[in-house]
């Protein structure tokens, strides 16, 4: 595919498309180092780390602030802060990982694509409260430590966007007897059995 039909299929600027691209670089200069994503999907970068986060982008209405846990190299939260910098220019970017080398890794992926993000270098149980509209996290733990997490970080009135798995639906299952809330499972666009779970009224049964 050219350059030019990924950049329309993201439907992103080209200012956006080159950050993406530089922020690619950056990700398979590093790897080898730390290990951001597993030495496979670094050849389909584009196509299972890029769109999968660039999908958990668009589930969200523009909000003020958006909190990413467990970033690693950055997937979905640094992405998101990239793409919001064209299209959620209010919006603040935090992404959240406790291993230094990534965020060393983060930090300069912020310097050099000049992407608008803070990046925490903590515990999520020890950060403050962030009272986040979204709450973003992939592969961090299960659905209900993520509940515990958004107890934490996400506004009463606030949105998580968790991608999952195929076995989302005994997360579910096994989530509910500790917490309720309203859900909508998004089919992935990347992976047909998996989900990005959008959940809004997140509380303690
Ligand atoms: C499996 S990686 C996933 C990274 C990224 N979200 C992705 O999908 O590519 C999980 C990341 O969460 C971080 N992490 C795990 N527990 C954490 C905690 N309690 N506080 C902050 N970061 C944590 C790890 O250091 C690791 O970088």
């Amino acid at each position: 595919m050219s350059e030019e039909a990924d950049r329309q299929k993201y439907d992103v600027s080209r200012e956006t498309f080159d950050r993406l691209t530089q922020y690619v670089e950056l990700v398979r200069k590093w790897n080898p180092r730390i290990n951001l994503v597993s030495r496979r999907s670094l050849d389909v970068i584009w196509e299972r780390h890029i769109a999968d986060s660039v999908q958990v982008f668009n589930l969200s209405e523009p909000v003020d602030k958006w909190v990413d846990l467990g970033s690693g190299g950055g997937f979905p939260g640094m992405v998101c802060a990239i793409l919001g910098r064209e299209k959620m220019p209010s919006a603040s970017f935090i992404c959240i990982e406790s291993d230094q080398r990534k965020v060393a890794f983060l930090r300069t992926v912020v310097r050099e694509c000049d992407v608008q993000c803070q990046v925490i270098a903590q515990r999520i149980e020890q950060v403050e409260p962030q009272e986040a509209d979204v709450l973003s996290a992939r592969a961090l733990t299960d659905l209900s430590g993520l509940l515990g997490f958004a107890e934490r970080h996400l506004k009463t009135s606030g949105t998580a966007l968790f991608p999952k798995g195929e076995a989302w639906k005994k997360e579910v299952d096994d989530a509910r007897k500790q917490w309720k809330f309203d859900l909508v499972p998004v089919t992935s666009l990347t992976e047909p059995q998996a989900v990005v779970l959008k959940l809004k009224g997140i509380a303690r049964v």
